[in-house]
Protein backbone atom coordinates (compact mmCIF):
# COMPACT_ATOMS: atom_id res chain seq x y z
CA UNK A 1 0.00 0.00 0.00
CA UNK A 2 1.09 3.12 -0.88
CA UNK A 3 2.27 5.68 1.85
CA UNK A 4 -0.25 9.08 2.68
CA UNK A 5 1.72 12.28 3.18
CA UNK A 6 0.11 15.69 4.29
CA UNK A 7 1.20 18.61 2.31
CA UNK A 8 3.12 20.07 5.82
CA UNK A 9 4.82 16.59 6.01
CA UNK A 10 5.57 17.29 1.71
CA UNK A 11 6.33 21.02 2.51
CA UNK A 12 9.75 19.72 4.67
CA UNK A 13 11.46 18.30 1.94
CA UNK A 14 12.51 21.18 0.14
CA UNK A 15 16.28 20.86 -0.05
CA UNK A 16 18.27 20.04 -3.49
CA UNK A 17 19.33 16.95 -1.15
CA UNK A 18 16.01 15.83 -0.02
CA UNK A 19 13.32 17.42 -2.52
CA UNK A 20 9.66 16.05 -2.95
CA UNK A 21 6.99 17.03 -5.33
CA UNK A 22 3.61 16.73 -6.11
CA UNK A 23 2.35 15.56 -9.19
CA UNK A 24 -1.40 14.92 -9.49
CA UNK A 25 -1.82 13.44 -5.61
CA UNK A 26 0.98 11.80 -5.68
CA UNK A 27 4.26 12.48 -3.64
CA UNK A 28 8.06 11.97 -5.44
CA UNK A 29 11.24 12.26 -4.68
CA UNK A 30 13.27 13.91 -7.25
CA UNK A 31 16.37 14.33 -4.90
CA UNK A 32 18.54 11.83 -7.15
CA UNK A 33 16.85 12.79 -10.30
CA UNK A 34 17.62 16.95 -9.74
CA UNK A 35 21.43 16.79 -11.85
CA UNK A 36 19.65 14.36 -14.35
CA UNK A 37 16.67 16.25 -15.34
CA UNK A 38 16.84 17.85 -19.02
CA UNK A 39 15.35 20.99 -18.06
CA UNK A 40 17.61 21.21 -15.50
CA UNK A 41 17.43 21.99 -11.31
CA UNK A 42 15.86 24.90 -11.05
CA UNK A 43 12.11 24.21 -12.24
CA UNK A 44 12.30 21.06 -9.72
CA UNK A 45 13.71 23.27 -6.90
CA UNK A 46 11.16 26.13 -7.58
CA UNK A 47 8.36 23.59 -7.00
CA UNK A 48 10.61 21.28 -3.98
CA UNK A 49 7.85 20.71 -0.98
CA UNK A 50 4.87 21.83 -3.29
CA UNK A 51 2.52 20.57 -5.86
CA UNK A 52 4.35 20.35 -9.31
CA UNK A 53 1.47 19.43 -11.21
CA UNK A 54 0.66 22.56 -13.36
CA UNK A 55 4.46 23.28 -13.72
CA UNK A 56 4.55 19.69 -15.10
CA UNK A 57 1.70 19.91 -17.43
CA UNK A 58 2.46 23.65 -18.70
CA UNK A 59 6.20 22.22 -20.01
CA UNK A 60 4.21 19.21 -22.29
CA UNK A 61 6.89 16.69 -20.74
CA UNK A 62 6.53 13.36 -23.19
CA UNK A 63 4.98 10.70 -22.61
CA UNK A 64 8.43 8.89 -21.79
CA UNK A 65 9.02 11.70 -19.21
CA UNK A 66 5.63 10.88 -17.53
CA UNK A 67 6.74 7.13 -17.38
CA UNK A 68 9.60 8.24 -15.53
CA UNK A 69 7.52 9.49 -12.53
CA UNK A 70 6.39 6.33 -10.92
CA UNK A 71 10.37 6.08 -10.36
CA UNK A 72 10.14 8.13 -8.30
CA UNK A 73 7.48 7.73 -6.32
CA UNK A 74 7.55 7.74 -2.51
CA UNK A 75 3.51 7.83 -1.71
CA UNK A 76 0.39 9.99 -2.48
CA UNK A 77 -0.95 12.85 -0.81
CA UNK A 78 -4.11 12.94 1.85
CA UNK A 79 -7.15 12.57 0.76
CA UNK A 80 -8.49 17.09 0.36
CA UNK A 81 -5.18 17.90 0.17
CA UNK A 82 -4.28 18.67 -4.18
CA UNK A 83 -3.50 21.57 -6.15
CA UNK A 84 -4.75 24.38 -4.45
CA UNK A 85 -4.71 26.53 -7.46
CA UNK A 86 -7.44 24.24 -8.68
CA UNK A 87 -9.46 24.14 -5.10
CA UNK A 88 -9.44 27.95 -4.85
CA UNK A 89 -10.44 28.29 -8.84
CA UNK A 90 -13.41 25.43 -8.41
CA UNK A 91 -14.74 27.50 -4.75
CA UNK A 92 -14.50 30.83 -6.80
CA UNK A 93 -16.59 29.75 -9.84
CA UNK A 94 -18.99 27.79 -6.96
CA UNK A 95 -19.28 31.68 -5.68
CA UNK A 96 -19.74 33.50 -8.52
CA UNK A 97 -22.62 31.11 -9.67
CA UNK A 98 -24.68 31.76 -6.33
CA UNK A 99 -23.94 35.08 -6.54
CA UNK A 100 -25.41 35.31 -9.73
CA UNK A 101 -28.08 33.39 -8.73
CA UNK A 102 -29.32 35.44 -5.48
CA UNK A 103 -28.49 38.70 -8.05
CA UNK A 104 -30.98 37.37 -10.26
CA UNK A 105 -33.74 36.53 -7.94
CA UNK A 106 -33.15 39.78 -6.20
CA UNK A 107 -33.18 42.09 -9.43
CA UNK A 108 -36.42 40.19 -10.52
C1 LIG B 1 9.77 13.52 -11.57
C2 LIG B 1 9.39 14.61 -12.23
C3 LIG B 1 9.93 14.95 -13.59
C4 LIG B 1 10.42 14.15 -14.58
C5 LIG B 1 10.56 12.62 -14.57
C6 LIG B 1 10.80 15.02 -15.69
C7 LIG B 1 11.36 14.57 -16.87
C8 LIG B 1 11.72 15.38 -17.92
C9 LIG B 1 12.22 14.92 -19.19
C10 LIG B 1 12.45 13.45 -19.56
C11 LIG B 1 12.44 16.01 -19.96
C12 LIG B 1 12.95 16.02 -21.43
C13 LIG B 1 11.81 16.38 -22.37
C14 LIG B 1 10.68 15.36 -22.35
O1 LIG B 1 10.95 14.16 -22.53
O2 LIG B 1 9.53 15.78 -22.13
C15 LIG B 1 12.09 17.16 -19.17
C16 LIG B 1 12.20 18.47 -19.60
C17 LIG B 1 11.80 19.56 -18.87
N1 LIG B 1 11.18 19.55 -17.65
FE1 LIG B 1 10.88 17.94 -16.52
N2 LIG B 1 10.53 16.31 -15.36
C18 LIG B 1 9.99 16.31 -14.09
C19 LIG B 1 9.53 17.39 -13.38
C20 LIG B 1 9.49 18.67 -13.86
C21 LIG B 1 8.88 19.78 -13.19
C22 LIG B 1 8.15 19.70 -11.85
C23 LIG B 1 9.08 20.87 -13.99
C24 LIG B 1 8.62 22.29 -13.79
C25 LIG B 1 8.34 22.82 -12.67
C26 LIG B 1 9.81 20.45 -15.14
C27 LIG B 1 10.24 21.27 -16.17
C28 LIG B 1 10.90 20.86 -17.30
C29 LIG B 1 11.40 21.75 -18.31
C30 LIG B 1 11.29 23.28 -18.30
C31 LIG B 1 11.95 20.94 -19.31
C32 LIG B 1 12.61 21.41 -20.59
C33 LIG B 1 11.60 21.42 -21.70
C34 LIG B 1 12.20 21.81 -23.01
O3 LIG B 1 13.42 21.98 -23.09
O4 LIG B 1 11.42 21.90 -23.96
N3 LIG B 1 10.04 19.10 -15.05
N4 LIG B 1 11.66 16.76 -17.94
Amino acid sequence: MSKIFTADEVKKHNSRRNLWIVIRNDVYDVSSFLAEHPGGEDPLLEAAGQDATIAFDDVGHSADARAMLSKYKVGSLAKGQGCSKLKWALIALGLAIIIGIAYKRYAS
